[in-house]
Order: C-alpha cells, then structure tokens, then sequence
C-alpha cells in the first residue's frame, strides 16, 4: 500500500468531515479513531484521517498524541501530513492549533507551514488573514458562544500567532490569484523573515487546488476540509488509476435508530427544533446532566426503550447560549462539558444496548465521547448526507453500526430527518 496522504484530524466529527472530503475527490480513505492498534488491518486505501480528541485539551497533550498519530502515519508511508483542524479554527489562546503546528514543523525541519480553515462549500473563506462564516466575519458568527472555545477575533493572523512560538505570516488571495509560482516566492520570503506559519487566504475552491499544489513541496499543512480538497485533487491527478469518486457502499443494518445532541451550535438548535415536529424529542436539562448524571441518563434510556420500535428518536442535552453560560456559571466551562459529554457517552452505550444500531451525534467533542464509549475502532466511509457530513460504517466492529458524526455547525434544518432517511 502507498499512503498518498496522511490526516491527523483534531476530533471526531472533523475527521469525518475531511475523509467525506477526501473520498469524493477521489482517494480512497479510512477514518481510524486514535491510533490503530496493532491487530487493526488497515484497509488498502490511498489516505488515513486518524481522529483524535485532542482540540480542547491541554496543548501538551494534543502535541503528544498528534505526534504519535504523525509517527504511524509516517510508518504506512505518508508523504505529506493534513493536520485537520475546525474550519471555525476552534481553538484558544493557550492552543491547540499553533503548539501541534510548531511541533510538527520543527520535528519535520519544514519551512513555513501553510495554513487555511478555509472550505467554501460550508462557508468558510479566508480574506486577508480575516475568517468568514457566510457573510460575516468570525467574531460576529454563533462561534462567539461556543461552549468550550468561543471565538472573538476574526484576525487569524494575530490568534495563530498568540498560539504560536514562531512569528506568523500572511500569504493574501492576490498572491494565491497569481498561482503556485507566486505563493511559492512569498513563502521564500516568509521563510527568509524566520515565519513559522503562514495563513494563506482562499475563498474559491480554485484557491485551494492552487494552495494544494503547493502545499505538497513540504511534508506539512494545516487546514481543514478545503486544504483536503486541494491536496486530494492534486493527488488523485498524479495517481496511475484514480477513482471516480464512487462510495461503494453495502447494504444498511438491521437495529433501531437514534441520535444524540451535544452540540449548542445555532444550527443544531435550529435542527432539534425542527425535529421536534415530526419525531419523539427528548431534551435532558444541563443542570442535572452535571449533577447527576447517571438518573438522568438512566431515564432518558427508559424513555428511548419505550418509543424505538416505533422509529427514530432523538435526545438532545443542547442548550442555548444563555443556558449554556447559567450552567457554565455554576459549574465551570471545562466542568460542564466534560460531565455532559460523558453523559452523552454514557446514553450512546444504553442506546446499543436497547439496539440501536443506526447512531446520528452531533458535536464534535460529544462524538468523540461517544465513540470512544462504544470502543469503535475505525469507519468506512459512505454517502454525504449533507456538506461534511457522510454516513460511517463501523469497521471490525460487532455489532456492525452505521453512524454519522454531525460537526454542530453543519447540515440543513432537516438534517435529522435527512440522515434518518440515508441510514434506512
Ligand atoms: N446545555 C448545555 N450546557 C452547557 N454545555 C453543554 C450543554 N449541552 C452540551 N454541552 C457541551 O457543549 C460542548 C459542545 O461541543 P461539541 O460537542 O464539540 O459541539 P460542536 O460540534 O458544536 O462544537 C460539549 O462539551 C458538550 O458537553
Ligand atoms: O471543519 C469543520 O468545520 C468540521 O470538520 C469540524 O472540525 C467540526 O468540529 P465541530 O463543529 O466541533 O463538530
């Protein structure tokens, strides 16, 4: 097996999001969760999005398990490493983007590294350093209240740069306009200046091709779905017998279907509410969930018991932005959402065990949670269901599940009742 590719995606929803990406451009790819252990046979396939849960942990610990995903990927043969990031580029002042990026690049000895959230299909573009969510800039999307890392200044410039040991430079869209030739002189340039890291802006998926080119002359970039885009078309274009994109994808599963929401995102508030007008919606208060968690997940999971034969049902711990500061007030931000996030994990495990089969979560660290819960070790990629979010077969994994890990910010207003009807 040739690795073309390598990903190293900060959570879970994320790698989903990137090996959706990668597949339709044509690699072929497997999500594995963490490292593979050792009996883990990796499927024959032309890139690997290893997922971690490392964007809201301590930066020492998202660079040693980054390191360690880098090393495996390095042993199947990996050229070039995608550290995936959030195309919101989720992230604080203490990290994690700029320590797991200057540890990458000094471990690589790579000259400036490039790096753009940029994904228009979702959009997320980048202008002068400036990110954009649809039409306005970061710091005046929904992403200021998120949860864990609310984002204030659209500048990424200045936030990798307040992250970042090394200094940060700017490779602007007139520069990109030009071509690789001319983002390659401007990163000699950045390189000469003693640069660490450049953002590199992009707005159309042209941009991206062109930032893929480049990007490919060192073994490291940063970015997230739409740096996948750039670099798989410049892959898949050198490859003897590329694919055609085609998910082959068997049959679904037999097993009731659910989902779980963690995520407080606007566009997850929208989708439950929506939900809530066609299918059993049960909303678990945070304060409880903090406190006792365990009795309220046990009653959700008598709750889910008696309505899962009837068809899918849904749970949702997701609250609004002044919900979410009342319990964050009381408890502590990291407090209140590592304990609702384990009670996220905790009703993944009832619902198998009351046999769902077909999971739906939405949020990037409540998929983590439950992932890890269930002890899934890796997925086959599907069809999309909506931009970045594709269905997910369980692999090496009994009983076989089908799931898809919704990034919060993604999906239309009826996503649950998309994704419902794709895992049919
Ligand atoms: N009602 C709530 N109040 C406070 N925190 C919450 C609530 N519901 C969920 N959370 C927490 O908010 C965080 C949402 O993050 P995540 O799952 O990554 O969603 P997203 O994909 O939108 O980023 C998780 O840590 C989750 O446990
Ligand atoms: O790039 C993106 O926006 C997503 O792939 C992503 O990283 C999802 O993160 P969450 O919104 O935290 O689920």
């Amino acid at each position: 097996m040739t690795l073309l590719l390598g990903c190293i995606a900060d959570d879970y929803t994320g790698a989903s999001d990137l090996a959706n990406t990668l597949t339709k451009a044509g690699l072929r790819t497997v999500q594995t969760i963490g490292v593979p252990a050792a009996d883990f046979a990796l499927p024959d396939v032309d890139a690997v999005v290893v997922a971690l849960k490392s964007r809201s942990i301590p930066a020492t610990e998202a660079v040693a398990l980054s390191r360690g995903a880098r090393d495996f990927l390095g042993g199947e043969g990996a050229r070039h490493i995608l550290f995936k990031i959030c195309s919101t580029f989720d992230s604080t002042d203490a990290g994690n983007i700029g320590p797991v990026t200057d540890a990458l690049r000094a471990d690589a000895s790579a000259g400036p590294v490039l790096v753009t959230p940029a994904f228009p299909e979702t959009g997320r573009t980048v202008y002068f350093g400036h990110l954009f969510v649809g039409a306005v800039p970061l710091n005046e999307s929904p992403l200021k209240d998120h949860p864990l890392n609310p984002m204030t200044d659209a500048n990424l410039v200045r936030v990798m740069a307040r992250q970042s040991a090394a200094p940060v430079g700017l490779v602007d869209l007139h520069t990109v306009a030009r071509g690789p030739e001319a983002v390659r002189s401007r990163l000699a340039v950045l390189a000469q200046e003693g640069k660490g890291a450049a953002i590199i802006d992009a707005v159309f998926e042209r941009d991206l091709e062109t930032i893929g080119a480049v990007a490919l002359d060192e073994p490291l970039s940063v970015g997230a779905s739409g740096l996948g885009l750039g670099l798989a078309r410049t892959l898949a274009a050198g490859r003897t017998a590329p694919t055609d994109g085609a998910v082959r994808w068997g049959a679904s599963v037999p097993g009731a279907i659910a989902a779980i929401a963690g995520s407080c995102s606007a566009a997850t508030l929208e989708q439950i509410a929506r939900a809530e007008e066609n299918m059993p919606v049960l909303r678990l208060a945070a304060e409880q969930l903090v406190t006792d968690g365990a009795a309220v997940v046990a009653e959700a999971i008598g709750w889910a018991r008696e309505r899962l034969a009837h068809g899918p049902v849904l749970i949702a711990a997701s609250g609004t932005p002044q919900e979410v500061a009342a319990v964050q007030a009381r408890h502590g931000r990291h407090a209140s959402g590592l304990a609702i996030e384990q009670a996220s994990a905790a009703l993944a495990a009832g619902l198998v065990e009351a046999g769902v089969r077909r999971l739906v979560v939405a949020g990037g660290e409540t998929s983590g949670a439950c992932v890890d819960r269930l002890g899934i070790a890796g997925f086959e990629v599907g069809p999309e269901i909506a931009a970045g979010v594709p269905l997910l077969r369980t692999v090496a994994y009994a009983p076989q599940m089908l799931l898809a890990l919704k990034s919060g910010n993604f999906g239309g207003p009826d996503f649950f009742a998309r994704a419902f009807a794709a895992m049919s």
